[in-house]
């Protein structure tokens, strides 16, 4: 596709961690965000949970864009240890939970990006999948680490670009990936929508 940067970019999300990664880029956009409903049925594997919550994110903001000539994009984050999926924490016990859990050992973080162009309809779904390891920590480390706030609306219970970064010794894949944006993903997938951040065509 010939690239048209007069595109808008539109950020359907509300994670402020997602709008200062897709700053990065130096590109135009705007942000709007909906309220989606995050449940999915219990058979879907890792990869089909995040793909099929970014395009929902997507789609739910197509109605407010309106005619527009823009790319929607949608995103969606979770944590996988062995075959348990953890989304961010209800609340402080369930993070404590989540911490105990990926102490010490190796889990997975997929994000799922959907890009929706406009008006013509195109859909483009992909995912990433980032292997972290965590050191072990002591009971005592995880109540303190729980008392800052961090870990509140963290995927896993925590933040790798925040004090986490203290919890983390080994990461493979991408970084960005696990933050939220996997960016280098999002590069390829907008220049397929007609939107270039390097000059990539198509
Ligand atoms: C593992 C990890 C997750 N996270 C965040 C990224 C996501 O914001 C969040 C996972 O929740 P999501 O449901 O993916 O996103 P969200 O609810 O924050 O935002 P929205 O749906 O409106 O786009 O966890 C970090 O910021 N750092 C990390 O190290």
């Amino acid at each position: 596709m010939e690239s048209d940067n007069s595109r808008l970019i539109i950020l359907a999300s509300g994670s402020p961690r997602r709008r200062e990664l897709l700053s990065l880029l130096g590109l135009p956009f705007e942000v709007i965000s909906s309220d989606t409903d995050e449940s999915t049925p219990p058979e879907f594997t890792p990869e089909m949970i995040v793909r099929s919550l970014a395009l929902r994110k997507a789609e739910a903001v197509v109605p407010a864009a309106g005619k527009r000539n823009a790319v929607i994009v949608g995103s969606d984050t979770i944590v996988v240890l062995d075959d348990k999926v953890l989304g961010k924490p209800v609340d402080e016990q369930d993070s404590r939970v989540m911490l105990g859990l990926l102490q010490g050992k190796t889990h997975q973080v997929y994000t799922g990006v959907a890009c929706i162009g406009l008006p013509e309809g195109k859909i483009l779904v992909e995912h990433r999948v980032t292997s972290v390891t965590m050191r072990a920590l002591s009971e005592e480390e995880i109540s303190a680490y729980i008392a800052t706030g961090e870990p509140a609306d963290k995927a896993g219970s925590y933040a790798i670009q925040g004090l986490g970064a203290t919890l983390v010794e080994k990461i493979e894949g991408c970084y960005f990936n696990v933050v939220g944006l996997p960016l280098s993903l999002l590069e390829r997938m907008l220049s397929r929508v007609g939107i270039s951040v390097l000059g990539r065509q198509g």
